[in-house]
C-alpha cells in the first residue's frame, strides 16, 4: 500500500470525483458512511451511551457532521460540538445545513467546554489531513479536555493535531485516540513509534477511491501487506534438490552467545536454505551439532571467538553477526569478509556495532548487503542520536543511499530503506517478538532468502522481513505474548513461507 501525503491525498480525492463522475459531499457521505458503520458494527455502541461529536472547520468536521446526523437518525444520544472558525470549507457548510432539527451543534470556546463523562464516546472530526500548524486557543483546550475526560476516543482519519507524515513540536495538543478510522490507505504518522499514544488501534476504512489513480500515484514510500506478497515465493519445483536453494555461511556466536548461533542456524534451515553450514568457535561445536544437526558445523581455532575466515567458495550467501562478540580478531574477519565477498551478505548485531565503532569498514560493505539493526545499533552505525522517528527514517534512508545497501530498522512496523530511497514498512509482528534471540531468527530466515537464487534482494528482504513477522503472529495463540520464545517463532516459519508461496 502507498502512503501518500496530504497533498497526494487531496489530489486523489479530485481524480477520485473526476472518474466516478462524483461530487465531494457524496464522497464525504462515503467515508461518514464507513465510519456509522464501524462505530454500530465493531465498536457496538448502545443506546445509552454518550456520544459527543466534534466537529472543526473542514472537511474532517463535515465527516463529522454527518457521523453525528447518521447516528442521530438510528436513535443514538449524540451531542455535536464545533469549533469556531472564520471560515468553513464548503462541504462542511453543505452539511451543516443538512442536520435535523433534533440535533443543533453548539459551539464551544475555552471557558465552555462539553462535559464529556468517562463512559462516553467521542468522535474526534476536528482536524484531519488538513493540519496546518499546531493547535491553540479553543481547539487545543477542547482536544486536551477529551484527552482528559476518560472518554472513549475514535478519531476520523486521523487524531486531531497530528501531522500526517511529519513531526509535530514538542508539548502541542493532539488527541490520544483509542482508534483511529484512515479512509483506504494509511498515513506515515501511523507506523512511527512516537506516534502511537495519539494514533491507538488503526484501522483502514475502504471508501472506494480511484484504483487506477492510486495505482499512478508516485511514492517513496510503502506499507507492505501480504496481499502485495503472496505468489513472491517460488513454488518448489517437484524435482528441485537440496543445490537448488543455494548453500547459506552463518559465522556466528561467542562464549556465552552461542545461543544466538543456534537459533539463527535454525532459521535459516527452516527460512528453506538448502545447506546451512556455520561457523563457530571451537567451544560451540557439540552445542550446535546437538541443537541444529541439520547444519554443518565448521569450527574456528580459537575456542571463544571468531578469528578466522573460512574460504568462501561454496557459498551463495554469508550472514554474520549474531552473538558474534567484537574482539578484534573478530573485526578482521568481518573485514576481509566485506573485502572479498563475492555473494550476497547479510549483517546483524556485533557486526554491525564494529561497523559502527570502526566507520571506516562502511566503505567496505559490498553494495545490495543487507544490514538489520535495532535503533540503538542503528544509532551507533550512524554514530549520531535521531532527534526523532522522522528525522531516523531520513537517516536510514541516507545510509541506504550512501552505502547502496539495503537497511532495515527492527521495532513495530520494522522500516526497511533500500539503495534508491525508497522506504518499505512491514505489517506482521506483535509485541510478544521483543524478545532475545527474535533479531537473530530473523537473520538466519533473511540469510537463507538472500541465498535463494531466484530472489530480488528487495523481495527476499520484504519477504523475510514479512514471515518473520508472520511467524510471530502465528506463534502467538500458543503462547501468549509473555511466552513468546525466538524458538517459536522458528517453529513457524515455515507456515508462514507457505503462505506467501507463488
Ligand atoms: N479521501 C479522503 O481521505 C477523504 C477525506 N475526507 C476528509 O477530509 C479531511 C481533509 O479535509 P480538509 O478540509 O482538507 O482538512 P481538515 O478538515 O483537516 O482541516 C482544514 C481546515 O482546518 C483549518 N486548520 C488547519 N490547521 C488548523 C489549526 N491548527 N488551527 C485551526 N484551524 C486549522 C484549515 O484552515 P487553514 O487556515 O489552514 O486554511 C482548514 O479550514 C480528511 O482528513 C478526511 O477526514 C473527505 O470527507 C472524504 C474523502
Ligand atoms: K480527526
Amino acid at each position: 500500500m502507498k502512503l501518500l501525503s496530504p497533498a497526494q491525498t487531496r489530489a486523489l480525492d479530485q481524480a477520485t470525483i473526476r472518474a466516478q463522475y462524483t461530487t465531494s459531499t457524496a464522497l464525504m457521505e462515503r467515508a461518514a458512511d464507513a465510519v456509522t458503520n464501524w462505530l454500530l458494527n465493531e465498536l457496538l455502541l448502545d443506546y445509552d451511551t454518550e456520544i459527543h461529536v466534534c466537529c472543526g472547520p473542514g472537511n474532517n468536521g463535515g465527516d463529522g457532521l454527518v457521523v453525528a446526523r447518521n447516528l442521530h437518525r438510528a436513535g443514538y444520544r449524540v451531542h455535536l460540538w464545533l469549533l469556531p472558525a472564520a471560515r468553513h470549507s464548503p462541504d462542511f457548510t453543505h452539511q451543516q445545513q443538512q442536520l435535523p432539527a433534533g440535533l443543533a451543534g453548539q459551539q464551544i470556546s475555552p471557558n465552555q467546554l462539553p462535559a464529556i463523562a468517562a463512559g462516553a464516546v467521542v468522535v474526534d472530526a476536528l482536524f484531519g489531513t488538513g493540519l496546518s500548524r499546531p493547535l491553540e486557543g479553543a481547539a487545543a483546550a477542547l482536544v486536551r479536555h477529551i484527552n482528559d475526560s476518560g472518554a472513549m476516543v475514535v478519531a476520523v482519519d486521523m487524531p486531531s493535531g497530528l501531522y500526517a507524515d511529519a513531526p509535530q513540536p514538542a508539548d502541542c495538543a493532539v488527541v490520544r485516540a483509542d482508534f483511529t478510522l484512515s479512509f483506504e490507505l494509511p498515513k506515515l504518522a501511523f507506523l512511527l513509534p512516537q506516534n502511537a499514544g495519539f494514533v491507538g488501534d488503526w484501522r483502514l476504512l475502504p471508501i472506494g477511491l480511484d484504483q487506477e489513480v492510486i495505482h499512478n500515484t508516485a511514492v517513496d514510500r510503502f506499507f507492505v501487506t501480504a496481499d502485495e506478497l503472496r505468489g513472491q515465493l517460488p513454488k518448489r519445483p517437484k524435482f528441485s534438490h537440496k543445490g537448488t536453494f543455494g548453500h547459506a555461511l552463518l559465522l556466528a556466536g561467542s562464549k556465552g552467545k552461542m545461543g544466538a548461533a543456534v537459533l539463527a542456524t535454525q532459521a535459516c534451515l527452516c527460512g528453506g536454505a538448502g545447506l546451512v553450514t556455520t561457523r563457530v568457535p571451537a567451544a560451540g561445536y557439540d552445542i550446535l551439532q546437538i541443537s541444529a544437526p541439520e547444519a554443518m558445523c565448521l569450527t574456528d581455532p580459537d575456542t571463544d571467538c571468531i578469528t578466522e575466515l573460512p574460504d568462501l567458495a561454496p557459498y551463495d550467501a554469508v550472514g554474520i553477526g549474531p552473538g558474534l562478540g567484537q574482539h578484534d580478531d573478530t573485526r578482521m574477519v568481518l573485514r576481509q569478509l566485506l573485502e572479498t565477498a563475492q555473494v550476497p551478505l547479510v549483517l546483524d548485531a556485533d557486526a554491525l556495532n564494529l561497523l559502527g565503532a570502526y566507520p571506516d569498514l562502511q566503505n567496505l560493505l559490498p553494495p545490495n548487503s543487507l544490514l538489520t539493526p535495532h535503533p540503538k545499533e542503528f544509532e551507533r552505525l550512524v554514530g549520531e542520536p535521531a532527534r526523532d522517528d522522522y528525522h531516523r527514517l531520513d537517516q536510514l534512508r541516507d545510509f541506504a543511499g550512501r552505502t547502496r545497501c539495503y537497511c532495515v530498522l527492527k521495532g513495530a512496523y520494522t522500516a526497511l530503506a533500500a539503495p534508491d530511497g525508497t522506504l518499505y514498512f512491514n505489517s506482521t509482528g506483535n509485541p510478544g517478538m521483543a524478545t532475545g534471540g527474535s533479531g537473530d531468527v530473523l537473520t538466519g530466515l533473511l540469510l537463507a532468502l538472500r541465498a535463494h537464487r531466484h530472489l530480488s534482494p528487495l523481495t527476499a528482504a520484504l519477504l523475510g522481513l514479512h514471515a518473520h513477522g508472520r511467524a510471530g503472529d502465528l506463534a502467538l495463540p500458543h503462547t501468549g505474548h509473555a511466552g513468546l520464545l525466538a524458538s517459536d517463532i522458528v517453529r513457524f516459519i515455515g507456515p508462514a513461507l507457505e503462505e506467501l508461496m507463488g
